[in-house]
């Protein structure tokens, strides 16, 4: 009998997520920390998460933006898509610039948030996958 345990894992599902890199006109961009109850818990992040059936990644981004840091969405620019594989789980990081919102952002969920300048993003403590992202930001700079 042929071992199938290998295709098993190749065909385990990879999370689809929208995260949102919102920049200030003062070239700022927004981190909140995650609770400590999830996944990656007490970890920085840029707002976002789960892509649910029947969104498009936009509209996924949007809606997790208004629940997570009452901000407003009005136009977004892609940056990059990061595939990372956690012990736990695969994500897929759909990356996107947020260079046009309304609103005060304030942490709906009882989290902390920060406006950091880019060069301060490295005082902060990320999930690995967002190494990557870190990397994006610095090599396009801003979208200014
Ligand atoms: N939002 C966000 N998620 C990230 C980042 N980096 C990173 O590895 N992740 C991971 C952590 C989670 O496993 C997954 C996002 O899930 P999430 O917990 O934000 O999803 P969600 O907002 O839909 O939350 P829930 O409804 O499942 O509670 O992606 C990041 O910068 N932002
Ligand atoms: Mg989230």
């Amino acid at each position: 009998m042929p071992n199938t345990e290998p295709e098993v894992q190749l065909v385990g599902k990879v999370i689809h997520v929208a995260v949102g890199v919102v920049q200030r006109g003062d070239g700022r961009i927004l981190i909140a920390r995650r609770p400590d109850h999830l996944h990656m818990g007490g970890r920085w992040e840029f707002p976002g998460g789960k892509v649910e059936e029947g969104e498009t990644v936009q509209q996924a981004l949007t809606r997790e933006l208004r629940e997570e840091v009452a901000i407003e969405v009005k136009d977004l620019k892609p940056l990059t898509e990061i595939r990372h594989d956690y012990p736990e789980k695969t994500v897929l990081l759909d990356t996107w610039w947020v260079t046009k919102f309304k609103g005060e952002a304030s942490g709906q969920e009882g989290q902390q948030s920060a406006w950091v300048a880019v060069a301060e993003l490295f005082d902060y403590q990320f999930p690995d996958a967002n190494q990557e992202i870190i990397e994006a930001i610095l090599a396009t700079g801003s979208h200014l």
